[in-house]
């Protein structure tokens, strides 16, 4: 029997060795195509790349592609992305295009790495996922392999993918295989995660779809493969653990409420108590933004008809951290001496996290948009956002992180903290501020700073409660 494995073909199937398998994988023998080539896709598919030395990218979005093809990075902030994304394509290992059939048909290997965002009703949206299940259906072949790695409810993959790759493919589905292999990975440290930081999770739609993923990511990850019992598993592990992450984030702003109210400080609580190996109680802050916590427990609620009140509940809680945030900075206006119809305040970091360039469901916006309706100028400060991105940021009116101290404002609000902040004298700022993540160094400033359930260093004693 031979050894080698036909260019191109699949390894669902095959009666190769395994290890000639893993040497057809490494030498090009297996074409990989990587289906969004976002925050996560681009760096998985450049991984896939360095690994497989055949791996294509498919993106909708036409600059993507041809940036990806100069062998340049459009994800900002990846350590190490920007090198291996120019190297494979460099060598040839990797490069991109917008024909996702073509790129289905000329791989044996096909990853889903789209986004899986809400409707306006709060449900699961598989519109991107099925518009690029459909392309790789096209192009499907006996004994290719389909992998899921986008976070989607549990299920989505054994009654939606399969079901749909038959019928466009006109395969039977015991003729190709489908693998949940859910991406773990976190913003800003992305190639060192998908290399493994944590445990791989595969699950297989059959025992032969398993084998054959576990055996990929056994070439990807120098860590652990774990392989669930069957996909929904793999599915339901990615959603419990940004539903847990969402939970736990309500649990902490609520207990922030309860430290306003008891004069406490609730940091310093809650790292106390996260001092014995029960406890990991998570920061209170201005709200959860990004497309994956606060989207993934409507991948439960809005999938499943289960009598819940707790995932709902904690979703309330992270969302109502905006409006807390707006009544602070009010109280904090009016014992400033600050009466003015039109007060002016200034925001600084607008995305959902600390150096990331995401807008999606981030505090700032809510906050934004409730102080333009009380009359409040609001002035924006983010250097993860080019001026020419700020189109979405119509509440918003731009300032450049050089002209942050030079505004007078009337109160200043952190809502993410970049790391450009650190460098702020803020002092020059001569207004209170409102520290929503808790990120300013008390002892570096006399200025007056409030946190969210915090103790508030140099405020005055008739300010309010909580303070030193
Ligand atoms: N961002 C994160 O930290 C993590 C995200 N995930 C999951 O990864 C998936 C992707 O998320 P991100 O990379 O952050 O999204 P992103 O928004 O950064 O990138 C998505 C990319 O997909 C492209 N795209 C949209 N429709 C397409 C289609 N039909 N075919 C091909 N490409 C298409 C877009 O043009 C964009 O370039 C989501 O399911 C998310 O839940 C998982 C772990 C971490
Ligand atoms: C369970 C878990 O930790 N999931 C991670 C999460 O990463 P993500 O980039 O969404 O950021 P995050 O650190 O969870 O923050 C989400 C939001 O929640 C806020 N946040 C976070 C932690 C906290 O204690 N308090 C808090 O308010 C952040 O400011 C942000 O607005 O979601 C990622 C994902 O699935 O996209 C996932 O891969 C990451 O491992």
């Amino acid at each position: 029997m031979s050894q080698q494995l036909d260019h191109g073909a699949g390894l669902y199937g095959t009666e190769l060795s395994e290890p000639a398998q893993r040497e057809a994988f490494t030498n090009g023998d297996v074409p990989v195509a990587v289906y969004g080539l976002g925050k996560m896709g681009l760096p998985l598919a450049a991984v896939y790349a360095d690994v497989s030395g055949n791996t294509i990218g498919v993106d909708i979005d036409e600059e993507v592609v041809e940036t990806v093809n100069r062998g340049e990075c459009h994800v900002k902030r990846e350590p190490g992305l920007a090198d291996l994304v120019s190297e494979t394509v460099a060598d040839g290992s990797l490069r991109a295009t917008t024909d996702a059939t073509a790129a289905a048909a000329d791989a044996a290997v096909h990853v889903l790495m789209v986004p899986t965002l809400l409707t306006d009703e709060q449900e699961p949206d598989l519109s991107i996922l099925t518009a690029a299940v459909e392309s790789i259906g096209a192009g499907l072949s006996p004994g290719d392999l389909v992998i899921v790695e986008s976070t989607v409810p549990p299920r989505t993959t054994v009654d939606h993918v399969v079901p749909r790759l038959a019928e466009v493919s006109g395969l039977d589905p015991d003729e190709f295989g489908v693998a949940a292999c859910p991406e773990r990975t976190v913003s800003g440290e992305a190639l060192q995660d998908i290399r493994g930081t944590h445990p791989k999770v595969v699950g297989g739609v059959d025992s032969e779809s398993g084998r054959v993923a576990a055996l990929l990511y056994g070439e990807l990850s120098d860590n652990e493969i774990i392989e669930t019992s069957d996909a929904t598993i793999a599915e339901a592990v990615k959603v419990f653990e940004g539903v847990y992450r969402d939970v736990n984030i309500a649990l902490a702003n609520q207990l922030a409420t309860y430290a306003e109210a008891m004069d406490a400080d609730v940091t310093e609580a809650i790292d106390v108590a996260n001092t014995q190996p029960f406890c990991e109680i998570h920061d209170p802050g201005p709200g959860v933004g990004g497309h994956c916590i606060p989207v993934y427990p409507y991948f439960l609620t809005g999938a499943f008809d289960v009598d819940d009140d707790l995932l709902p509940t904690a979703r309330a809680v992270n969302d109502g951290m905006a409006d807390y945030t707006v009544s602070m900075l009010e109280a904090i206006l009016a014992a400033h001496g600050v009466d003015r119809d039109d007060p002016t305040v200034l925001l600084l970091g607008l995305t959902y996290k600390a150096n990331i360039e995401e807008l999606r469901n981030a505090p700032s916006l809510p906050i934004a948009s409730h102080l333009r309706e009380t009359g409040v100028k609001v002035l924006g400060v983010d250097p993860m956002i080019d001026s020419d991105d700020w189109g979405d940021l119509d509440d918003i009116e731009r300032v450049d992180l050089a002209d942050a101290t030079a505004q007078q404002a009337d109160a200043v609000v952190v809502v993410t903290p970049h790391e450009e902040f650190a460098a702020l004298d803020w002092d020059a700022f001569d207004a209170p501020i409102l520290d929503g993540r808790g990120s300013i160094d008390a002892d570096a400033t006399d200025a007056p700073i409030y946190r969210i359930g915090g103790v508030w260093p140099n405020v005055p004693a008739d300010h309010g409660s909580n303070h030193e």
